[in-house]
């Protein structure tokens, strides 16, 4: 994994608040992506909030994994392409178009998951990148997101953020 500084670090501040992703949202996820290779690598400890049945992980927890690594990709790929300075330059910013999950087996709590991303496309302001969610040697789940770059009109809502995250 690369070292340095995460996908979701280089968002900009003001969009950086997202519940599975923005290192602003204490209450949140905050999952931190890197390149591996041509490849991106997320890991996240499921809480046990995120339980489904006891033993086992929410869906909802894995999708929002494979949805926020997948914007995250997006964000580092889109930005790549564009040329931007991946390690001090704010990323672009891409939000959700489409998010498809396959559950392909019950996913274990206690156990570090590892989230992975294949950059299959970026076209215009269009990236799509196929993900796994892997607990230990088992693939748990498999995903898809289209992520497109965020339309100018798509601006944060104005106040404090205690307001905003409401
Ligand atoms: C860096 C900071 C990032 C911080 C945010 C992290 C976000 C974390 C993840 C989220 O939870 S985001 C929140 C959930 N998502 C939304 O609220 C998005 C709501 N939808 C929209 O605002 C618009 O539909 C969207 C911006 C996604 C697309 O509208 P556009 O008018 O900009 O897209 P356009 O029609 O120009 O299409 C651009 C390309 O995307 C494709 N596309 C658009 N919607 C699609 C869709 N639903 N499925 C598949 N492809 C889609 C479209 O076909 C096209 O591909 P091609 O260039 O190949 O023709």
């Amino acid at each position: 994994m690369s070292d340095g500084r995460a996908f979701q670090d280089g968002y900009p501040e003001d969009v950086a608040h997202c519940y599975g992703c923005g290192r602003l949202n204490e209450a949140g996820i905050q999952l931190k992506s890197y390149w591996d290779g041509d490849e991106t690598v997320a890991r996240y400890t499921p809480r046990p909030e995120h339980t489904a049945i006891p033993g086992y992980v929410y869906g909802g927890l894995v999708a929002s994994l494979i949805d926020c690594h997948g914007t995250g990709s997006a964000a580092a790929a889109g930005s790549r392409v564009a040329g931007v300075d991946e390690a001090s330059e704010p990323l672009l910013r891409y939000v959700t178009a489409s998010l498809q999950v396959d559950y392909l087996a019950p996913t274990p709590m206690g156990v570090e998951l590892e989230v992975r991303g294949v950059i299959e496309q970026v076209k215009g302001r269009k990236v799509v990148v196929e993900e796994t969610v892997s607990a230990g040697d088992a693939v748990v789940a498999r995903g898809r997101v289209v992520a497109v770059q965020m339309p100018q009109t798509m601006t944060p809502a104005e106040g404090p953020v205690e307001t905003r995250l409401r």
